[in-house]
């Protein structure tokens, strides 16, 4: 690829403020970083630097990053290390780690107007499209790698993706670069290394544009793909509507076809920051939680998070963690209140110090059953239990959750709901607020 043509791809989006290419010191991105030193000596409107993330799995590591010092101050490209914890998380296999923590730092690294650059090539693309095939996927997962995409506040661009590895490796032999090879590439018990060293070169041998084919596959399914979104979005908003946000409404999903469905519902739970959820955990959203009669409160829960109806609307939820009913926080009022799991707890008081009703000793804890709260100009006192269930205000799981304030064994206040008498007679002006409902959505 001449200057002018890497010139174009990096600026197909418009110009970055400075592009940071992600620099292995394998070959692909060796390339990349030789391309683009050149690129910046003869076009000054370009700023690059390289980052190496430095993963500390290999015993090799140490070297590779002292490679890619170097080489960068060889071709007077600005250097950047970042070490990242890349230890797998129980599930996850070593490389999904090692890949998630790697662009956790890239994320954390780009400014916003900047680009990162990947090298990855057609080669690579072409292995992508086999093992989104092989993994059943559907267009999302066989479109491949974008050639640009958001990544963190800035982009991601891949602008090797029209070159061969082969034409990479000449590349690299014309212009005498040395490179670094991780050892595990020749691992085949890996799929990606299995595809690249056993089935390539047998397709290939029957039709020699193999990789060129793959990545037209790719495109194909790309732009069916984001029409896909387009209509997404569209069904997004219109079942969004008149809720609580990041809420969906049951009726209105439930006038669509299955298909229409599940394309609102796995874009929901993407936008609420999940992975892509299994064909069946949709199905059973479908079956379980859109059918389910309404006072059933259904739900359906995977590794992940869970998905569960209150009245008309869909929630889609973190694992919550559990709390303890038992508990019991002494509080002066005065300072926030941080609820292990639970949010802060504050409570207001105007300007002045707390009025002379609210003197005497204070706890917050959860509902154990029983609590009744008398609200201010209504008869009588009612049993928390049945207030919650008139108000509708707060989905069943989050009921359990809300800090009930006691003064002098007294319930004065239900979370940031209601003040109970005498605690909430006129002037009293105390008011709390709690930041845990939030925390039962996604994100
Ligand atoms: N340790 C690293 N530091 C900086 N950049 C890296 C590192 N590893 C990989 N990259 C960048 O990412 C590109 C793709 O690398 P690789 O194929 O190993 O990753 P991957 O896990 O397949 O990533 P992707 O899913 O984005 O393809 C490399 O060409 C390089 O630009």
């Amino acid at each position: 690829m001449d200057a002018a043509e890497l010139a174009g791809r990096l600026t197909a989006s418009g110009l970055a403020n400075r592009y940071w290419i992600g620099y292995s010191g394998g070959l692909d991105s060796h390339v990349l970083l030789h391309q683009c030193a050149r690129l910046g000596l003869a076009d000054g409107r370009f700023r690059f630097a390289a980052v190496h993330v430095h993963h500390g799995l290999q015993p090799a590591a140490e070297a590779w990053a002292e490679h890619c010092a170097k080489a960068c101050s060889e071709l007077n490209v600005p250097f950047r290390l970042m070490r990242v914890d890349a230890r797998a998380a129980p599930g996850q296999s070593p490389e999904e780690a090692a890949r998630d923590a790697r662009y956790r730092a890239f994320e954390a690294l780009l400014e916003e107007g900047e680009a990162l650059l990947t090298a990855q090539h057609a080669d690579d693309q072409a292995e992508t499209v086999l093992l989104q095939l092989l993994r059943g996927a559907g267009l999302a997962g066989l479109a491949a790698m974008p050639e640009s995409m958001a990544l963190g506040r800035g982009r991601l661009l891949r602008p090797l993706l029209a070159w061969s590895r082969e034409a990479l490796q000449g590349y690299a032999e014309a212009h005498g670069l040395r490179w670094v090879e991780d050892p595990s590439n020749r691992d085949t018990s890996y799929d990606r290394n299995f595809i690249r060293r056993e089935v390539m070169p047998l397709l290939a041998g029957r039709w020699p544009g193999v990789a060129a084919t793959l990545g037209r596959t790719a495109r194909h399914c790309a732009e069916a793909q984001s029409q896909l979104e387009r209509l997404a979005e569209d069904l997004l908003l219109a079942a969004g509507a008149g809720g609580p946000e990041g809420t969906l409404s049951v009726a209105c999903l439930r006038r669509w076809q299955a298909p229409e469905q599940r394309l609102a519902l796995r874009h929901w739970l993407r936008h609420a920051g999940f992975r892509a959820p299994s064909a069946a955990v949709l199905q059973r959203i479908v079956a379980e939680v859109l059918t389910a009669a309404e006072h059933r409160n259904p739900h359906v829960a995977w590794r992940e998070g869970e998905v569960r109806r209150y009245r008309d609307r869909l929630y889609a939820l973190r694992p919550l963690p559990p709390l303890d009913a038992q508990v019991v926080y002494p509080w002066d009022g005065r300072r926030p209140l941080v609820l292990p799991g639970n949010g802060v707890l504050r409570l207001l008081s105007g300007d002045g110090p707390l009025p002379v009703g609210w003197h005497g000793a204070m706890q917050v804890r959860y509902r154990r059953g029983g609590e009744r709260c008398r609200l201010p100009g209504r008869q009588g006192s009612h049993a928390l239990k049945k207030l919650f269930q008139e108000s509708a205000l707060l989905p069943p799981w989050v009921r359990e959750r809300v800090p009930l304030v006691y003064v002098d064994g007294c319930l004065a206040a239900v979370g940031d709901l209601w003040l109970c008498e005498p605690f909430a007679g006129p002037g009293s002006g105390v008011t709390l607020s709690w930041s845990g409902h939030g925390l039962s959505y996604a994100r």
